[in-house]
């Protein structure tokens, strides 16, 4: 089956400085916040993209969504190309990919009722439907009674919350679904809740969704495969348990040793990574991550290391990898 998502050699710039500052200073006009990264997600399949704030996630996410345009590469949906569409192409395309935004409360708005939030899309997209019918049906399928749809954003707390948005960027049966952070500041139990909804979701509709997250359990309990992005770069991509049992950057690593884990000597074993992400206004001579990684030799200053495969779908940049010989 081919990808429904196919993003090949993608690369987004940012303006560094003013032009004519950067002019005088003799410096580049724009970096690169994402630098040249391919992936593909399948209908039904959970792609986790996961790094440190600034490593260039939520830019892929605007990206996608037609709100930031590609510097250069290819952005495929169902095997045409979108990078280039027009606003009017992206207004339609935004029909069968959907976002949902981080912060759920935030981002609805106050003054609309929960009934009028989740039937929007449809008077957006000009859709004819029976409205009232239509957003009972949402808000059942994200498990909200129906007569939540006369309360307001501040009358709902954050779980449900979340279940509006996801009943939001439903309601257009979109094929791919964009969630940033879906968890962020919600309580552990109702964290679960809202992963279950959103695995359920896929498996009884069979929507692609890419979750954008730093949090590692998010991406455990509802990937399929994950990339670990570094200063706007893929380091590692995979399948998710595989990565998980057996990570091959040291950058991955150093994350999965930080997340909260139950096994006490497992977090005996975590890996304090020095200093901060570089920032990509100025990237570091070689391997972009060898100031901070612990296995790190002269080497690695001197050349930019390449992609090895190691083993299905599995693929990482390091010239020293701790997961020893492929499996491939
Ligand atoms: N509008 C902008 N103009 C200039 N630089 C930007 C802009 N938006 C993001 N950046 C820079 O691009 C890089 C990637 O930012 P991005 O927001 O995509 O990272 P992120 O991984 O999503 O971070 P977070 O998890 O904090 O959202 C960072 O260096 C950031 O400072």
């Amino acid at each position: 089956m081919s990808p429904l998502l196919e993003v090949e050699n993608l690369v987004v710039r940012y303006p560094a400085m003013g032009r004519v500052r950067a002019a005088l200073k003799g410096a580049e006009p724009e970096f690169e916040a994402v630098a040249d990264v391919s992936f593909g997600i399948k209908a039904g399949e959970t792609l986790g993209l996961v790094g440190e704030s600034g490593s260039g996630k939520s830019t892929i996410a605007r990206t996608l969504m037609g709100l930031k345009r590609a510097h250069s590469g290819s952005i495929r949906f169902d095997g045409r190309e979108i990078s280039d569409a027009s606003a009017q192409e992206y207004a339609r395309l935004r029909r069968e990919i959907a976002m949902m935004w981080q912060d759920p409360v935030g981002s609805l708005s106050p003054r609309l009722t929960v009934g009028a939030l989740v039937t929007e899309p449809l008077k957006i997209h000009g859709r004819r439907a029976d409205r009232r019918a239509e957003c009972k049906r949402l808000l059942e399928m994200v498990g909200l009674p129906a007569n939540f749809a006369g309360r307001f954003p501040h009358q709902l707390s954050g779980g449900q919350a979340r279940r509006v948005g996801v009943a939001r960027a439903l309601a257009l049966d979109p094929r791919l679904v964009i969630a940033d952070e879906p968890t962020a500041g919600l309580d552990m139990s109702v964290q679960a809740e809202v992963l279950n909804l959103l695995a359920e979701m896929q498996t009884r509709l069979g929507i692609a969704i890419l979750v954008i997250t730093h949090n590692l359990n998010v991406v455990r309990h509802i990937t399929d495969r994950m990339a670990i992005m570094y200063l706007g770069r893929f380091v590692e991509t995979g399948p998710t348990e595989r990565i998980f049992h057996a990570p091959c950057h040291p950058y991955t690593e150093a994350l999965l040793s930080a997340n909260p884990e139950p096994d006490p000597d497992a977090a005996q074993a975590r890996i304090t990574l020095s200093g901060e992400m570089p920032s990509p206004r100025r990237r570091p001579e070689g391997c972009e991550f060898h100031s901070r990684c612990q296995y790190a030799r002269p080497e690695c200053a001197r050349r930019a290391p390449g992609v090895t495969e190691h083993g299905p779908q599995h693929a990482f940049t390091c010239h020293f990898p701790i997961c020893g010989p492929s499996a491939a």
